[in-house]
């Protein structure tokens, strides 16, 4: 067993590994093929075919709230997104079970249905806009206001700076996050005055970003400002097996009880320097991801879901060896346990004071263990090419809780109440 196997009971063997690495790709391509990358289909980015999208390859107006995981993860990708980090106020354990409480309450009715706050409009029938509200805890909530000291997920921190980082405090951590996915801007901000509303005097908004998915053009994944399709390559939500080893908390995972059935979150609020980014010529640029531009394919192949076949070339001959795609996911038994879930989305915040475009990627990863998983892939890419183009300012990591499994549940029931 190896070292970092040891440390972590949850973590695939080298079997499973090979497995789900060979599996991945056969589920993004069957994936792909049930919704058709033709017609209308066309619309909808590989990264969204994963799970739960209606036979006509749009998403579902309602997805549940109730379940063992919380929705916005594994669920299908909206094309808008809210993220915010929050201080809790509340002063004691009372208090922040009331916090919690009133999250759940209000989720559960805004989920069902986006409802404006003008009474009148409010009568009309309810729009839910596939909205999901995904609620996170962040380290510094396990402290002695709360007597939560000694029930921290085992592998939750404050995200530390990685060297090529430019973080800027205001913009990072959190006692909470909440990820507030729709189909349209307006409901995310809805969702926003409702919350701010109803946790009037619990909660104090910290940072917040407001971030979409670009259409595909012309089809298949979407891009990102930088111009290549991102979200090509994630693991296959619809295997339960797969999840299980990447994704969920487990039993064998050594993490508390109460914290089964979560996950945890990575947020990066990344700048792109797209005005450098521009003049490179796109040999180049291709050669940094180890991508086309144009097709979003691997550079020894030919269509965005042909695996690259980094074995065939051993010294980058084709494919870069420090390529964006071979660094992050070098395709080997021993780098298997370290791939997680993308859910990114871009951000266009206008002009900085110097007049250069400030915009970027909220990249966001779901998973089982942030040390095996995303900091492993993120020492990986320390200094690559691509690190010239783009800096990192903020964000965050976060646990996210266990699903709210019915009526009479709520946010971190389980944690609040045998604890
Ligand atoms: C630590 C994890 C990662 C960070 C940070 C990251 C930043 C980042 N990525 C892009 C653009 C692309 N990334 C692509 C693939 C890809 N990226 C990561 C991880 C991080 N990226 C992984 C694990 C993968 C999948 C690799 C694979 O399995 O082949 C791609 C290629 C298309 C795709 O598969 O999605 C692009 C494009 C940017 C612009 C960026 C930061 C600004
Ligand atoms: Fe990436």
């Amino acid at each position: 067993m190896r070292r970092d196997q040891a440390d972590d009971e949850c973590a695939p063997t080298r079997d499973e590994g090979r497995r789900g690495f060979l599996k991945c790709a056969a589920g993004m391509a069957g994936a792909a093929a049930a919704v058709g990358l033709g017609g209308e289909a066309a619309a909808v980015p590989a990264s969204r075919t994963a799970a739960g999208l209606r036979a006509d390859g749009q998403l579902p107006d309602q997805v549940p709230f109730h379940g063992r995981y919380q929705s916005g993860i594994v669920t299908p990708q909206q094309l808008f997104a809210g993220f915010v980090g929050f201080d809790v106020l509340a002063e004691n354990r009372e208090g922040l079970t009331e916090l919690f409480q009133r999250l759940t309450k209000r989720s559960r009715i805004l989920t069902a249905g986006v409802k404006p706050q003008d009474e009148q409009v409010a009568k009309e029938a309810p729009t839910p806009d596939s909205l999901t509200i995904t609620l996170g805890v962040g380290a510094s909530l396990f402290d002695d206001r709360f007597g939560l000291s000694g029930h921290k997920p085992r592998h939750l921190k404050a995200m530390p700076a990685f060297p090529d980082d430019r973080l800027e405090p205001p913009r990072c951590h959190g006692d909470l996050s909440l990820q507030i996915c729709a189909q349209h801007p307006d409901a995310i901000v809805h969702v926003l005055r409702d919350l701010a509303r109803e946790t009037e005097g619990l909660l104090r908004p910290r940072w917040r970003t407001d971030a979409f998915l670009n259409p595909s053009r012309p089809s298949g994944s979407p891009r990102t400002f930088i111009g290549f399709k991102d979200g090509i390559v994630n693991p296959d939500t619809g295997s339960a097996r797969e999840m299980d080893r990447l994704m969920w908390v487990t039993p064998p995972c050594g993490e508390p009880e109460w914290a089964l059935g979560g996950s945890y979150q990575v947020l990066r609020l990344i700048r792109f320097h797209i005005e450098k980014w521009d003049k490179l010529p796109v040999d180049r640029q291709e050669r940094i991801f180890g991508r086309r531009k144009a097709s979003g394919a691997p550079l020894d192949g030919e269509h965005e879901t042909d695996s690259p076949r980094f074995r065939d070339d051993p010294h980058g001959t084709k494919i870069p060896l420090n390529s964006h795609i071979r660094l992050a996911n070098p395709r080997t038994e021993k780098t298997d346990d370290s791939r997680f879930l993308r859910r990114s989305y871009n951000y266009d915040a206008g002009f900085d004071r110097s007049g250069k475009m400030d915009l970027g990627l909220v990249f966001c990863g779901y998973q089982q263990n942030p040390e095996r998983q995303f900091a492993t892939v993120q020492r990986r890419l320390q200094h690559e090419p691509l690190s010239e183009f783009v800096t990192p300012l903020g964000g965050g990591y976060f646990f996210i809780l266990p699903g709210v499994r019915d009526a009479d549940d709520w946010f971190g029931s389980r944690l609040l109440e045998k604890v």
